[in-house]
């Protein structure tokens, strides 16, 4: 029996302290640790700036609710032990707090809820935190915010590391991008608000199947670049354009984040242009991970992952050679071409969710809640 009851954090405790600041820092910080420290045979060979972090992050497990593989049940364990956070994610050392984080998430991936009136989110998350010296149970915190916020903090990271750093350490901040969105569900939302949030996009593309949700999107968005121009701290003026195909969403960008049930490729290579330097963020995941982008732009692509041992469980007929982990390029400083197409295949990882709630449980608990 346990000591004492498990603490639960609600969804809105849980929505109230994020931001990106701290999501990123978290996200980056679980994409580093897993990069597999190299075993050093020479003593006098000086270590590389791997992490010091320990990560075990298995496998996951997959529970099919329907003989479609429609309806899933994820279990998602990870332990990351000896790592920092920071207590406003900016990264500064004197607020740096040494963590280890034993955490389960268990998620379920139903795309039929879309379809119930009224609808439900596709992904419903919740995240088991233990105490990583005794083992029992210390709190349940709900997941469904921090899975999209983590997913779409990875597409952040491998946007900053494999695409604006070809172009110079501060490219980030300096360079203006034009984006599109393929999928304009949960993710795709989220995706399109944080490209806005955190770096200078001049154009916003916007495809959806069911075009009116792209419009009620476009929408909100304007509203929200609206409010913060009359607050006078709107990031960039943004056009935002809804598209009625892929092909004419991803033509003249720069940056593509795709996040769909499809099973069938929605981006072809003729639909890039033609100079390339491009960057794909592949997030979605029906029954194939990799379906939605078609095998041509695999082939002439530079394919990096998440977790490499997760994606020699997952990623099996993949149609490129994968190049490396993303958190390997933030290490090691090697950027990409200027002129290369990159993917960046996320999968999702136990360890962001682990460090993201850690995170999260700071902040609840600096706030006093
Ligand atoms: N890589 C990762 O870490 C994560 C990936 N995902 C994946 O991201 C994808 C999107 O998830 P959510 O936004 O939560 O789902 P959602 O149900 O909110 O949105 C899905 C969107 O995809 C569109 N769509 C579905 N089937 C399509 C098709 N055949 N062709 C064109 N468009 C289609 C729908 O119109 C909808 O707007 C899913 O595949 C999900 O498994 C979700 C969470 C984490
Ligand atoms: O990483 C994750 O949580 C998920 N990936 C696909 C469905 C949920």
């Amino acid at each position: 029996m346990n000591s004492r009851s498990p603490v639960f954090y609600s969804a809105d405790a849980v929505r109230r302290v994020l931001n990106w600041p701290m999501v990123n820092e978290a996200v980056e910080t679980a994409l580093k640790a897993v990069v597999a420290t190299p075993t050093i045979q020479d003593d006098k060979q000086q270590a590389p700036p791997y992490s010091q972090s320990h990560v075990s992050q298995p496998a996951r497990s997959v529970t099919s609710a329907n003989k479609e593989h429609s309806k899933m049940l994820l279990t998602m364990p990870a332990f990351v032990g000896n790592y920092r956070l920071t207590s406003n994610g900016m990264g500064d050392d004197s607020s740096a707090v040494s963590c280890s984080t034993l955490a389960c998430k268990v998620v379920t991936s139903f795309r039929s809820n879309q379809l119930l009136q009224p609808p439900l989110p596709s992904i419903s998350a919740n995240i088991l935190l233990f105490d990583p010296g005794t083992g029992e149970l210390n709190a349940i915190m709900a997941g469904t915010d921090i899975t999209t916020w983590r997913t779409v903090s990875a597409s952040l990271v491998a946007t900053k590391y494999l695409f604006f750093r070809r172009f110079g350490p501060h490219a980030e901040r300096e360079l203006a991008i034009n984006v599109a969105i393929v999928g304009c569900g949960v993710q795709g939302q989220l995706h399109a608000a944080a490209m806005c949030a955190n770096f200078k996009v001049n154009q916003l593309n916007l495809y959806n199947r069911t075009e009116s949700k792209a419009q009620q999107l476009a929408n909100q968005l304007e509203e929200q670049i609206l409010k913060a121009d009359n607050n006078c701290n709107a990031p960039n003026k943004v056009n935002i354009k809804v598209c009625s195909s892929a092909r004419e969403a991803v033509q003249q960008v720069d940056v593509i984040c795709v996040a769909t049930y499809s099973k069938e490729a929605l981006i072809q290579a003729s639909d890039l242009r033609d100079k390339r330097s491009v960057h794909i963020n592949a997030v979605g995941a029906g029954e194939v991970h990799f379906g939605e982008v078609a095998a041509d732009i695999y082939e002439e692509s530079l394919v990096y992952v998440d977790c490499m041992s997760n994606a020699e469980h997952e990623l099996h007929g993949l149609p490129a050679p994968i190049v490396g982990e993303l958190g390997a390029v933030i290490i090691g400083g090697s950027y990409p071409t200027e002129q290369a197409v990159t993917i960046f295949q996320s999968m999702g990882m136990a360890s962001e969710d682990a460090c993201v709630a850690e995170a999260v449980q700071m902040a609840l608990a600096s706030c006093g809640k």
